[in-house]
């Protein structure tokens, strides 16, 4: 084991093995209560049958009931995580979660520049623009949203923005199934290549529907709505059933089809945890009881 100072080349790649099943990266923040961030991401891998690896952004102090603490990690600490994961294991497609600082957006682009992940590489990059908590909690510092915005939107393959999210990029306050497509429109002129509107939070509607946005046509993405608070991590294990199949070799649309499919089936197994907001579950897949 080398401390991150003594750190100075890259590392080795090792030969390909054909037997691995395929790798998703997630570039994101943990959360301590396992319920978001990266323990969602993680867990959406093994349950969507790829190799998940890790580039920790920063470490969150947090429950069901909310963020209570975030320490960042180093931006070049950030960046050698990508660079250690990529030159070694190989990333066939990457998501991000919690980037919390400008410095660190400009670490991970350059990073994953370097290994051809993003939109003029091979490497699918799936972009999750996390601004804050579930309860509310800042977890962006606010002068990451210009980054986000000019510098990482352009890079994205796809850019994935709940409600709140796209009112805090674009100005647009979305209250309709109707304005959904506004808000596509207006976060892919910052140009990433297909957009995703969330409609979680479109609380007043009978159904969920999301709408996916490759500047031409609009693909709706029908679901029912389940009558449960217990939603924590709802963006995340979306997001990450999205990558796990671009990681496969799956086109965007039929990608996003499959991703909007599990997190329909993970928000239906929803269960209480704590004294706040349980977590979507994943169990579904993986589980015989299904829980
Ligand atoms: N009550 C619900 N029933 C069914 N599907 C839901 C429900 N709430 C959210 N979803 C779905 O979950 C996915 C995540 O959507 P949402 O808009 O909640 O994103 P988010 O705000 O990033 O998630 P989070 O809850 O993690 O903050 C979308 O496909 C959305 O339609
Ligand atoms: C580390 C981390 N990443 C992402 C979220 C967003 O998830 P949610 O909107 O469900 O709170 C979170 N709460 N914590």
């Amino acid at each position: 084991m080398r401390w991150m100072h003594e750190i100075s080349a890259g590392h080795e790649a090792r030969p390909a093995n054909d037997t691995a099943p395929p790798t998703a990266l997630t570039i994101a923040g943990s959360d301590s209560g396992g319920s978001a961030g990266m323990h969602a991401d993680l867990r959406t891998f093994f349950a969507c049958g790829v190799h998940g690896t890790t580039a920790v952004t920063a470490v969150t102090v947090q429950n069901t009931v909310g963020v209570t603490g975030l320490v960042e990690i180093p931006p070049e600490t950030v960046a050698a995580q990508v660079d250690a994961v990529a030159s070694d294991i190989g990333v066939d497609a990457a998501k991000t979660g919690v980037l919390a600082s400008a410095a660190t957006i400009e670490a991970v682009l350059d990073a994953c520049d370097k290994h051809g992940i993003g939109r003029e590489g091979r490497t699918p990059f799936v972009v999750d623009p996390v601004a804050a908590s579930r309860s509310g909690e800042p977890l962006l510092r606010p002068d990451a949203l210009d980054a986000l915005r000019y510098k990482a939107f352009p890079r994205a393959t796809l850019v994935t923005p709940n409600l709140d999210e796209v009112r805090l990029l674009t100005g647009i306050d979305a209250h309709t199934r109707a304005d959904l497509l506004d808000a596509a429109k207006a976060i892919f002129d910052f140009g990433p290549q297909w957009v995703l509107v969330k409609s979680g939070h479109l609380a007043n509607d009978p159904e969920c529907v999301d709408v996916l946005f490759d500047g031409n046509e609009a693909i709706p993405l029908p679901g029912p709505r389940y009558a449960t608070v217990h939603t924590h991590g709802a963006g995340d294990v979306f997001a990450s059933a999205i990558t796990a199949a671009l990681a496969k070799g799956a086109s965007m649309p039929d990608a996003v089809r499959s991703g909007k499919r599990f997190v329909t089936r993970s928000v239906s197994h929803a269960y209480p945890l704590g004294a706040g907001v349980g977590p979507v579950s994943t169990f579904w897949r993986v589980s015989p009881r299904s829980f």
